[in-house]
């Protein structure tokens, strides 16, 4: 499959922009083990149709795709993440979780009817979580009666629960989410306003969340996604992200534990740039400055919450 391409009669939303074909290999080494704990796949449209609720239509970015991203990179596995352009319709990333042989577990978005039988079957596949979105641009909101009987269908599983929000919804959802009995995940830091001061209250609610939480992790992944003044990770640049970097390594810093971190590949959604995930890797040591806090984040982390079992 090429790069670019919209296959099974989709087109992509318009002024899409496809993910970076090539990126360069990262001057910072991974190590071993490391996991990138929050990425995606799309389609292909002709094998996995995109959903008809879907808000966007993307560029295909298949299993095979992802995978060879993960090499080269020097990831040694990966979360794969369902996104909303897919619905409910888990089928694409059970495929690429049985392709990557057992390398990868899977975050899968399901509705309040579903069954056993299903969560049976998503487990065997390597699911270990249901993701819910709070993002308006992305889903038509979903009453939380409705969340509370799919947490209590997956809690006896073990698997947690991934939130994604924005900021100035925290206030808003605070006590359903710190009600959540199961382990939780953000994504992406709650998406701050990083034109804020990150020793100011906004930030500061989003920490206080997870002091209070201690069953809360979150993602310090999506500079690209939250940067204002950059500078973008293009170009060989690697100082890329600035503006976010404070952020990352309060939280990094004060909950060294319970924090993960991904590439977003293949980066939904992104309007003015799309980043070189070889830079994007040369970000890490900025918000991660020790060997010691690197392991936590993209080792330790990530495989105490889905490889448990170990191995
Ligand atoms: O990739 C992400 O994490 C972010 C997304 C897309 C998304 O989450 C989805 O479609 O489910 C975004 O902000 O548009």
């Amino acid at each position: 499959m090429t790069h670019g391409e919209t296959s099974g009669g989709f087109e992509k939303s318009a002024g899409w922009l496809d993910w970076y074909d090539g990126p360069r290999t990262p001057t910072f080494r991974v190590p071993e083990g490391a996991v990138d704990a929050h990425c995606h796949v799309f389609g292909p449209g002709d094998r996995f149709p995109y959903a008809p609720e879907r808000k966007y239509t993307p560029c295909d970015a298949s299993a095979d795709q992802l995978l060879a991203l993960r090499d080269r990179l020097g990831f040694d596995r990966s979360i794969i993440v369902q996104a909303t352009c897919h619905g409910a319709d888990n089928s694409a990333l059970v495929d690429a979780l049985q392709r990557s042989g057992g390398r990868a577990r899977g975050v899968a978005t399901v509705r309040r009817d579903v069954t056993g039988e299903q969560l049976a079957e998503l487990h065997e596949a390597g699911v270990r979580g249901v993701r819910f979105n709070f993002v308006k641009r992305l889903v038509d909101r979903v009453p939380t009666d409705s969340l509370h009987e799919i947490v209590a269908k997956v809690a006896p599983l073990g698997w947690h629960v991934v939130i994604y929000f924005e900021a100035e919804d925290l206030p808003d959802l605070y006590d359903f989410f710190s009600a959540i009995p199961t382990d939780v995940v953000v994504d992406h830091m709650g998406r701050p306003d990083v034109t804020k001061d990150p020793n100011g209250p906004e930030f500061a609610l989003f920490l206080r969340f997870l002091r209070e939480n201690p069953n809360v992790w979150t993602k310090v992944s999506c500079p690209e996604r939250l940067s204002v003044t950059g500078p973008r990770a293009l170009d060989g640049q690697q100082h890329a992200y600035t503006d976010v970097v404070p952020f990352a390594r309060r939280v990094i810093e004060e909950f060294p534990d319970r924090v993960l971190w991904g590439t977003d590949w293949p980066h939904p959604n992104l309007t003015d740039h799309m980043p070189d995930d070889g830079l994007l890797v040369d970000y890490i040591p900025r918000i991660a400055a020790t060997p010691a806090l690197q392991r936590k984040l993209l080792v330790d982390n990530p495989r105490r919450l889905y490889w448990p079992e170990g191995a």
